[in-house]
């Protein structure tokens, strides 16, 4: 974690995640810095991520802004909530109806607008990975609605959701995800990296100018 100011605000950022498949699906404790940025007072959480591009509008180093999620081993019960209920932390039961939060949303479209950024708006799917998607499994997303896709964010959303945290988030898109067998193409790491190296100096700017204008 490192801790300073940005924009004026008090903000903490974390210099990277606990994914899922690093840790044997151990979600609550993958969701840990959630909670600790919880107790510190953290009233809003901005996550990012790369993802794959399902919506065929999405091209490499584009940003979408996230509206909802798909959070599959969530759904498979690897979710961060299973188990004892701590109430420091919230409630047993939570609603994740307004997971991303609109009127955050509104203020980044509004910041992309002023910026004459292309900002995109869509569905995130969370696969537990390592192993990117088959062609056939992608289209199972696209099919049910999902427009980009990742093995991150959807575990950390929800248990910031639980604590009262509301979330901005958004995905650089760093590869087309594969959805014929017939003409797929590798998707390697390296270039997820690349993009992801490319765009880091425009979604930074983008992040500092969103939190800039919070008023939270
Ligand atoms: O979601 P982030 O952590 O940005 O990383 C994405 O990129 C990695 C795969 O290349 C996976 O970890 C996937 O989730
Ligand atoms: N699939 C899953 N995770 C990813 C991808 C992808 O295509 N790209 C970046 N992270």
């Amino acid at each position: 974690m490192v801790f300073g100011q940005l924009g004026g605000k008090k903000v903490v950022c974390l210099q990277g995640r606990f994914h899922p498949y690093e840790h044997s699906m151990d979600l609550a404790l993958c969701t840990l810095p959630v909670r600790v940025m919880h107790q510190l007072g953290v009233k809003v959480m901005i996550v990012s991520n790369a993802a794959g591009g399902i919506n065929t509008v999405l091209r490499h180093g584009d940003l979408m802004l996230i509206k909802d999620h798909i959070f599959l081993p969530g759904l498979a019960g690897f979710s961060p909530l299973v188990g004892c209920n701590d109430p420091r932390f919230g409630a047993r039961f939570v609603s994740v109806h307004d997971a991303y939060d609109k009127q955050l949303r509104q203020l980044a479209i509004d910041v992309g607008r002023r910026n004459n950024m292309t900002l995109y708006e869509g569905v995130y799917v969370m696969s537990g990975g390592p192993q990117y998607e088959s062609p056939a499994e992608v289209s199972l997303f696209k099919t049910v609605g999902a427009d980009a896709l990742g093995m991150s964010t959807c575990h950390e959303v929800t248990v910031a959701r639980q604590c009262g945290i509301k979330v901005l988030g958004f995905s650089l898109i760093t590869n087309i995800a594969n959805l014929d067998a017939d003409q797929s193409v590798e998707v390697s790491h390296e270039e997820v990296l690349d993009i992801a190296k490319q765009a880091g100096e425009r979604a930074s700017r983008f992040v500092s100018d969103i939190i800039q204008e919070l008023t939270i």
